[in-house]
């Protein structure tokens, strides 16, 4: 039972594979009535003066120029996560509509992926797993090897509030830390976790054991690792990527891969998602894929959707959204 006197919120389905968790209705149906696309689609004319929100779940639903053209009353995006490469900011803000996402929600959780992916790749856990149940397995072997991640290099590229908390963690495990981003942190905030700005991503390339990727995807970072960059990492360094496919160059990848550039990669995220069956990433032995679990737990999901809805609840009251999102 819905009530009329809540605004609507346009979603993309309940439950599904994109769609809205179910155990979370209940607490949106405190603030709103819901809508998916398919009962708006069915009835648009009956519904489309009274869409004042919608709230997408990364690229679900799909918002363009057409559905928002339906959308006369419509006030508020708030997306899920803190990426927004999916969501054209111009053609929004231009119908009037304003955008938000959930930065506060996720930064922990993601950065635990990335030091997940970091340890991974360090001590080979994947193919170690794979040893430990095979049935060709007779005895453990004293010569496989993985790296040390105690006092290796870190080189963090994107110190935005994730980048942050991952340099939080590796300070734990003693590790040095190297960071690039378009504006250097303040010296207060460097010196609580020991991390040294590289202004020239080159330097964080050829210094680090372990470099992680933590930016946003936008036109300066499509392909920011390309064949060049690979070839300034070591040899013995680890690429890890929690930020977006786009961010590196995937053919080179997988021939820096193939030929030795790099010892290995661990990516929670790739070009497409997932990756075609055949793609050939899949098939090398020093790759780890994770299905995108960046924000992926009970937690952090719910706490994306209280997020979500604090900030529709203040774009529809008119007053400052806790996580505003602004075209570049
Ligand atoms: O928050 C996001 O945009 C993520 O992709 C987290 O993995």
């Amino acid at each position: 039972m819905q009530d009329p006197k809540l605004p609507l919120l346009l979603i993309n389905e309940v439950g599904g594979t994109l769609g809205v968790l179910e155990a979370h209705v209940p607490f949106l149906k405190k603030h709103f009535q819901l809508i998916t696309m398919k009962e708006f689609l069915e009835s648009k004319e009956c519904y489309r003066a009274q869409v004042q929100a919608i709230y997408s779940w990364w690229h679900k639903p799909v918002i363009d120029r057409e559905l928002l053209k339906s959308l006369p009353n419509l006030k508020v995006i708030s997306s899920a996560g803190v990426g927004t490469d999916h969501l054209d900011l111009k053609l929004i803000s231009g119908f009037g509509v304003r955008i938000a996402n959930t930065p506060h929600a996720v930064h922990s959780t993601t950065a635990d992926i990335g030091m997940a992916l970091l340890l991974a790749a360090a001590r080979r856990l994947v193919e170690g797993c794979q040893i430990a149940v095979s049935s060709d397995t007779g005895y453990f072997s004293n010569n496989w090897l993985g790296e040390e991640v105690t006092g290796a290099t870190l080189g963090i590229i994107g110190m935005g509030s994730i980048g942050y908390k991952i340099a939080q963690r590796a300070r734990a495990f003693e590790m040095k830390i190297l960071y690039h981003n378009r504006n250097r942190r303040k010296e207060d905030e460097e010196q609580a976790v020991g991390a040294c700005y590289c202004g020239a991503i080159e330097d964080l390339l050829q210094q680090s054991d372990f470099v992680m990727l933590v930016v946003n995807l936008t036109p300066r970072t499509y392909k920011l690792i390309g064949k060049k960059e690979l070839q300034l990492m070591k040899p013995t360094a680890s690429l890890i990527n929690i930020s977006r496919g786009q961010v590196v160059d995937q053919d080179m990848l997988v021939e820096a891969l193939q030929t030795g550039v790099i010892k290995s990669a661990a990516m929670d995220v790739t070009y497409p998602e997932p990756l075609p069956r055949d793609h050939p990433l899949l098939k090398l032995k020093n790759v780890i894929i994770t299905p995108h679990v960046g924000i992926k737990t009970h937690k952090t999901t719910f706490m994306i959707t209280e997020e979500a809805v604090s900030n529709v609840l203040a774009a529809l009251n008119g007053l400052p959204m806790p996580s505003e999102v602004f075209p570049d």
